[in-house]
């Protein structure tokens, strides 16, 4: 075995630290730099695109390294924690130069991609969240919280299924769950496939009594455990104050819309399915928000929209206001551009990581407070009195930094110039003698100039020899060589000191070495000062998010014509002339066709057909989106709205996403739609674009006829179905409440013309060969479709209606007119195909002929007739040909 290699004391104080966080990357500083070492410096150089070198290199055993200098550090762990790693920053705890023996070194943080505060503009108006989940056995309930740690924001829920913790955990986007050692291998499999982090915190630690202060306000038991899970893991890897986290409050994923993680995605809610981005999305046509803040609160609106018509109205009645003041929502705005982010600025404070620049930041948004105040004041008390009560200036911490900081203070707080002049008296005192002392550094140089007469003589300062008089090399022999003493040879002058300076050298630096530290010690204390006003700068924070979305939605319903819906209680749903507010926006409204939507208790399933993009989706989304406008209290894209409140939107639109891996196209279109099926309710909304189109033909048919028929008998959710199904426009003679819709297009000059109407009744065809003309494939092909399309159209049959309503049972009970319709097909497919090319507008009736005579020969039973029987038919055939 070989004999491992004797550690240098430094790099045993390393490997001690290292053991400690064997799952992060360790930055240890070593004077101006962070140092990784080993198998950290080798894959952190690869990532970091650092310079891999070694230390002892000439050693047997060099050790891998590599640096970043400490002033950047923050870009470094910035990659290291996108990429989904943990950092942990190991500081000198004490002054190198008056340190005995070995630097005490100690990790100050774990940076880990749920705990990172420091998430940079192009993040201002995201959450990251952290999230814990605990499982109890007892109760077989799942606890489960998240936090905020820029923001302090706290909430907790007790889940019972996993869909929904997926669900949520989706929702949140969240980069990372602390686990403790109850929850099953399945699901933590499951979040490592989601590409979230998984950290496992041994439970018990903080007790529930030690997060009481948190958790006042939660009654279950695994939500408390939750919130001690959390408070360990963030206590333990930040390992600093947590004044700013708020108490928690316990949600009901069911006290809001439900829509499942699929549905945000396929309804482009915050994401572009195609290019991944914002714009094009729901939440890039409501943000009009002027805060960070109103951003981020803009976005859990809009992921959880309401269920309470008294809370959708309260805010309905705040947006038509603000919506019928066009110039103090002006005002509004203007002052709300200026406000910066309170809620991270307070976290920054309660975190001590708070900076000179961020508390003027702070005071300049305090400045902003009295104007919004007096503005809101102007309007309607009973509509804006909640959110007017809570904004309440924080003027004595405004005063407070007003009196203390600079305006242009430096980012470094250690290095002094934060402090206004006349806020301490001993700093003034220092800063006198620092003035003072430059002022006699003048004098002197003036003086030895005038002795010598040398009249380049300088004096000047440097950091390893501090304040010196420079004299070239040709004036040397002018010296005075008693009083001056040599301290540096350059190539063209020679550097002195004497003792007069060196008596005020020692004054001036003592000065600037105090008043350093003095102006650090005044910025921590007036930090804790700020700190002591955390909850009322939250608050305040809190209420001017609030206004400002709100500000965003009478923005929105004032640039894009949107109008206030009624809502109602008796499943009446009127739309007249909807729109899809982001096609509307993409292509401008000119060109856009609204369209209705009628649905009541009489119409519970419409039934969509149409050409192939003529806008069936579209219409569907569009009241998808017009729902969840309506419940988060925004006004909706129409000419006028009635709806009643859904309680879940289901859809089953697009291509499925592979989220969850190992499953096919049509199996998550069938789990998805299984969803629907099992939890919708006669308040949900469910949209099923398309269905069953993932697999052959007739078990598409049958599938999609038999979830029509179900959701119609059983659920009596409001649902939009459209397909290319003709044959189940036939449902409306026996499912009472269906109707058919169709969206119009027509024929000109053998041209297709999309209307984009929404009309009563069914289309009449698909227009699919059309569709694939105007995407440009090749003609020669499409003259093969059309035949081929009539080829088929001339033997499909429709599929037989089940005589009673109860579908599942009727078609189990009846198969063959399916499968005898299968059959047909492929025969018909298969003929067809082998036929040669013909042109089809010459040939048609011949066309008819040829495959009725077709059909007869596959019918024909050869063994049950005479050979003159078979003559006589051939002969017949042949007539016919001709
Ligand atoms: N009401 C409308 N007014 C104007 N243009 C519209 C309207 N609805 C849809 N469109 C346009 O038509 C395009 C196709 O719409 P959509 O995808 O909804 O068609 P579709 O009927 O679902 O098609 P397919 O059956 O092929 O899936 C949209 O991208 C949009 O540009």
């Amino acid at each position: 075995m070989a004999k491992s290699p004797k550690l240098t004391p430094m790099m045993q104080q390393y490997q001690a630290v290292k053991d400690k966080y064997p799952d992060a990357f360790l930055m240890y500083r070593l004077g101006d730099f962070y140092e990784l070492f080993n198998e950290d410096a080798v894959k952190g150089s690869q990532i970091l695109e650092l310079t891999l070198t070694s230390r002892n290199r000439n050693s047997a055993h060099p050790i891998p390294m590599c640096g970043v200098p400490h002033r950047a550090i923050q870009n470094y762990v910035d990659i290291l924690v996108d990429r989904g790693y943990k950092v942990a920053i190991c500081e000198q705890m004490e002054d190198p130069k008056s340190a005995k023996g070995m630097v005490k070194r100690a990790v100050t943080q774990l940076v880990t991609p749920g705990t990172r505060t420091e998430t940079g503009v192009a993040n201002a108006k995201n959450n990251n969240y952290l999230t814990a989940l605990v499982y109890d056995h007892t109760s077989h309930q799942y606890g489960f919280a998240y936090a905020e740690l820029s923001t302090g924001e706290l909430k907790t829920s007790q889940l019972t299924d996993e869909a929904t913790i997926i669900n949520e955990i989706l929702s949140l986007q969240t980069k990372e769950i602390v686990v403790d050692d109850q929850v099953n291998d399945q699901l933590l499999t499951k979040f490592k496939q989601l590409g979230i982090l998984v950290s496992h915190q041994t439970s018990g630690q903080t007790t529930i009594a030690e997060v009481s202060y948190l958790t006042q306000d939660l009654t279950a038991n695994v939500e408390q455990q939750a919130v001690a899970l959390l408070v360990t893991y963030i206590t333990e890897t930040q390992k600093r104050d947590l004044a700013h986290l708020k108490k928690a409050v316990s949600y009901e994923p069911s006290s809001f819309l439900k829509m499942d993680h699929n549905s945000q995605y396929n309804l482009e809610l915050f994401q572009n399915i195609r290019t991944k981005k914002r714009s094009g999305t729901l939440l890039w046509l409501l943000d009009e928000t002027k805060t960070a803040m109103g951003g981020r609160k803009l976005k859990r609106w809009l992921a959880r929209p309401l269920i309470n018509q008294t809370a959708i109205v309260e805010r309905q009645n705040a947006v038509q206001e603000l919506l019928d003041h066009y110039f103090e929502r002006s005002e509004l705005q203007d002052a709300l551009v200026k406000v910066y982010d309170l809620e991270r600025l307070a976290g920054r404070v309660a975190f001590g990581n708070v900076n000179g620049r961020d508390l003027i930041q702070l005071k300049s948004s305090l400045g902003q407070i009295p104007q919004i105040k007096y503005t809101l004041g102007q309007l309607n008390p009973k509509v804006l009195g909640s959110i007017y009560s809570k904004i309440e200036p924080v003027d004595d911490i405004e005063r407070l930094i007003d009196a203390a900081v600079v305006e242009e203070p430096p980012i470094s707080i250690t290095d002094g110039g934060i402090i206004k002049d006349g806020y301490s008296h001993q700093l003034d005192q220092y800063r006198d003698a620092m003035q003072n002392g430059k002022q006699w550094l003048a004098e002197l140089e003036a003086r030895e100039r005038k002795a010598t007469g040398i009249n380049n003589l300088k004096i000047g300062y440097n950091h390893v020899f501090g304040y010196y008089i420079e004299v070239t090399k040709v004036n040397l022999s002018k010296l005075p060589r008693d009083r001056y003493e040599r301290k540096q040879t350059l190539t063209n002058a020679e550097r002195f000191s004497t003792p007069e300076l060196k008596e005020k050298e020692a004054l001036i630096l003592e000065a600037q070495e105090k008043s350093k530290s003095l102006e650090y010690d005044l910025f921590a204390e007036l930090r804790d000062q700020v700190k002591q006003s955390i909850q009322r700068l939250q608050k305040l924070a809190d209420a001017i998010a609030t206004l400002d979305v709100l500000q965003s939605f009478a923005s929105i319903s004032e640039e894009y014509r949107l109008v206030r819906p009624s809502l109602n209680a008796q499943h009446d749903l009127e739309i007249i002339d909807g729109r899809h507010p982001v096609v509307e926006k993409v292509m401008g409204h000119q060109s856009y066709v609204p369209n209705d939507v009628l649905m009541n208790p009489d119409t519970e399933v419409l039934l969509i057909t149409g050409p192939n993009m003529s806008g069936k989706s579209t219409y569907m989304r569009q009241l998808a989106l017009t729902v969840i406008m309506a419940q988060m209290g925004c006004f909706v894209p129409a000419k006028s709205a009635k709806m009643p409140i859904f309680d879940q939107i289901f859809t089953r639109i697009g291509a499925a996403d592979d989220l969850i891996s190992g499953e096919s196209t049509f199996m998550v279109e069938m789990k998805e739609s299984n969803q629907a099926l099992q939890k919708a309710t006669p308040n949900s909304l469910i949209l099923f674009d398309e269905l069953g189109r993932g697999t052959a033909t007739y078990d598409g048919m049958a599938l999609a006829q038999s979830i029509i028929e179900y959701v119609h008998n059983h659920i009596h959710a409001k649902t939009l179905f459209s397909t290319h199904y003709h044959e189940l426009t036939t449902l409306d003679q026996e499912l009472l409440h269906l109707k058919n819709v169709h969206v119009g297009a027509s024929e000109k000059n053998g041209e297709l013309v999309f209307l984009h109407k929404v009309e009563p009744g069914a289309a009449d065809k698909s227009y699919g060969i059309h569709v694939a003309k105007i995407a440009g494939l090749p003609a020669p092909l499409l003259s093969r479709a059309d035949v081929i399309l009539k080829a088929l159209e001339g033997e499909t049959k429709s599929v037989k209606l089940p005589e009673s309503k109860a579908a599942n049972e009727s078609l189990a009970a009846e198969p063959a007119p399916v499968e005898q319709s299968a059959d047909v097909l492929s025969q018909d497919q298969q003929l067809a195909l082998f036929d040669e090319p013909v042109d089809h507008k010459s040939t048609s009736k011949h066309q008819k002929n040829e495959q009725q005579i077709l059909n007869e020969l596959a019918k024909t039973d050869l063994m049950s007739l005479t050979p003159m029987e078979i003559m006589n038919q051939v002969y017949q055939w042949k007539q016919k040909l001709n």
